[in-house]
């Protein structure tokens, strides 16, 4: 993470103005008050952030208390007292640096935010019950007070947010490094790591000395890949978190009992050892099924239809809006649904319906053209990118796309074949920034198409 060197002009600005602006009078309440109440709203400040277990997932007590505290109290002192123009440009600089730290810790913005608010309050109750003012001054600092305390949680929000993204990328940047190791070479690799240490158990139960501590698998080569590289590799699947289950229950659970009969041995013993064995059998499912899933994902395929997945519909919709955003022509979202899909796998089987899918894959790729972004949305939706096309080009090609869907006639495995339709919504791009809208729009054109009668296309908003 880089700070960038110049100080934002506007926000500069901004805070020269809320100075300007403010009596002389007002400035001594708002400093004199600040500095005298800064250990109360340093206190009112970090209760509040520590109420929220979130935070304390970030913070601990101590640290607050001995490091945060201290220098939340010189924050606000020093916040309440800039008021030329290099004590200006000094503040933007702290705040930008803490906004920086936030990032570093990975702190959450919501929760800054609710400790400024707190902050706020606090100060604005203060400056208004303060007794050596004029109501008009007291209410003039309280102004003031809420007024600088938004800015400078502005410039950290600001750095905050590059940092994050900066910090973000590298991560995506690390996550790319990471997956683009020989993926095989490194499912072998770990697949032996947990067999040595299968292996290395039974050594232990079979020869030795009474007394000795059985190796936990959590400590062993593959348990601290798991822990330490795995989450680069495969972030938040479900499957690692299992993987990380399993680890446990055989260190805190199943490896004590075996420990306590290696002394007896017999038929106890081996029943406790087909335990953990069965156990570690389940870790070698998972990670098969990890790096299995890794390898679809990373290429961004769904696996049985081998069309885009979900992943990267954020990235090829964004860069569509940025484009038409810029002065480029329109492009249209077809959402695509298998009609009474639930009574084909009823019917036919769920073999039958993943055909039906494929084949439905396979005709929406020959419909589009190359330019064109053909995503499996979900179970039996699918969502169509299609580009530089009018609404009604795209109500055509949805419409084409239909009949040659109810043309062909699917051929299943047996050797019989059977006849499937599809419901279309369309919708195309009309200028918002958030493409989400758009999906909605043409869900709900889908919604109608299915609500008419099935086998249909109808254009949003048409
Ligand atoms: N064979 C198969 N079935 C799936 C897959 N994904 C989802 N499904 C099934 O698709 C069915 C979808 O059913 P519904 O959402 O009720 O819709 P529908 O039966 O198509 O009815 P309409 O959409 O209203 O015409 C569910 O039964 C899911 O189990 C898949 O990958 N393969």
């Amino acid at each position: 993470m880089s700070e960038p060197a110049a100080i934002d002009p506007t926000i500069e600005h901004h805070w020269r103005e809320v100075i300007a602006a403010t009596s002389p009078e007002a400035r001594a309440l708002l400093s004199g008050t600040a500095s005298a109440a800064a250990p109360v709203l340093a206190r009112h400040f970090y209760d509040g952030m520590m109420a929220d277990p979130l935070a304390r997932g970030y913070l601990d007590h101590a640290v607050v208390d001995q490091r945060l505290r201290p220098s939340m109290e010189r924050w606000v002192r020093e916040l309440a007292s800039s008021w030329d123009a290099d004590q200006v440009r000094q503040q933007i600089a702290v705040q930008r640096h803490v906004g920086l730290v936030h990032a570093r810790i990975r702190l959450r913005v919501d929760l800054v935010m609710r400790g400024a608010r707190l902050l706020k309050r606090s100060l604005t109750q203060l400056l208004l019950d303060s007794e050596v003012a004029t109501l008009a001054v007291r209410v003039e600092a309280a102004h003031t007070g809420q007024a600088l305390l938004d800015l400078a949680i502005e410039v950290m929000s600001a750095q905050y947010v590059d940092a994050h993204d900066m910090a973000t990328r590298t991560d995506e940047a690390y996550r790319g490094f990471a997956s683009s190791l020989n993926m095989s070479l490194e499912r072998e690799r770990q697949r032996s790591a947990l067999l040595d240490w299968e292996n290395r158990l039974l050594q232990e139960v079979m020869t030795a000395p009474a007394g000795l501590e059985l190796s936990p698998l959590g400590q062993s080569s593959f348990g601290l890949w798991v822990r330490h590289k795995a989450p680069a590799i495969f972030a938040q699947a479900g499957e690692l978190a299992a993987l990380n289950d399993c680890i446990a229950h055989v260190d805190s659970a199943l490896l004590p009992l075996c420990q306590r009969e290696i002394s007896a041995g017999g038929e106890e013993l081996r029943r406790r050892l087909r335990a953990v064995l069965g156990e570690v059998g389940q870790a070698r499912y998972l990670i098969g099924t990890l790096f299995d899933r890794l390898v679809d994902l990373e290429a961004g395929r769904d696996a049985l239809t081998q069309l885009l997945n979900r992943r990267f519909l954020p990235a090829v919709l964004g860069r569509e809006v940025e484009l038409s955003r810029r002065g480029g022509p329109s492009f249209a979202v077809l959402m695509v649904d298998v009609d009474h899909f639930k009574d084909i796998n009823d019917r036919h089987g769920h073999e039958a319906g993943d055909r039906v899918l494929q084949h439905l894959a396979s005709v929406l790729v020959a419909c589009v053209r190359s330019g064109d972004s053909v995503f499996r949305y979900g179970g039996e939706e699918f969502l169509l990118l299609v580009v530089e096309l009018s609404a009604l080009q795209a109500l055509q090609l949805a419409e084409k796309i239909r009949q040659a869907v109810a043309a062909e006639s699917i051929p299943l495995a047996g050797g019989s074949r059977l006849n499937a339709t599809i419901s279309v919504g369309v919708a195309v791009h009309d200028g918002h920034p958030d493409y989400q809208r758009l999906i909605e729009q043409a869900d709900r054109a889908l919604y109608r198409a299915k609500a008419e009668g099935r086998n249909r296309c109808v254009l949003a908003g048409g």
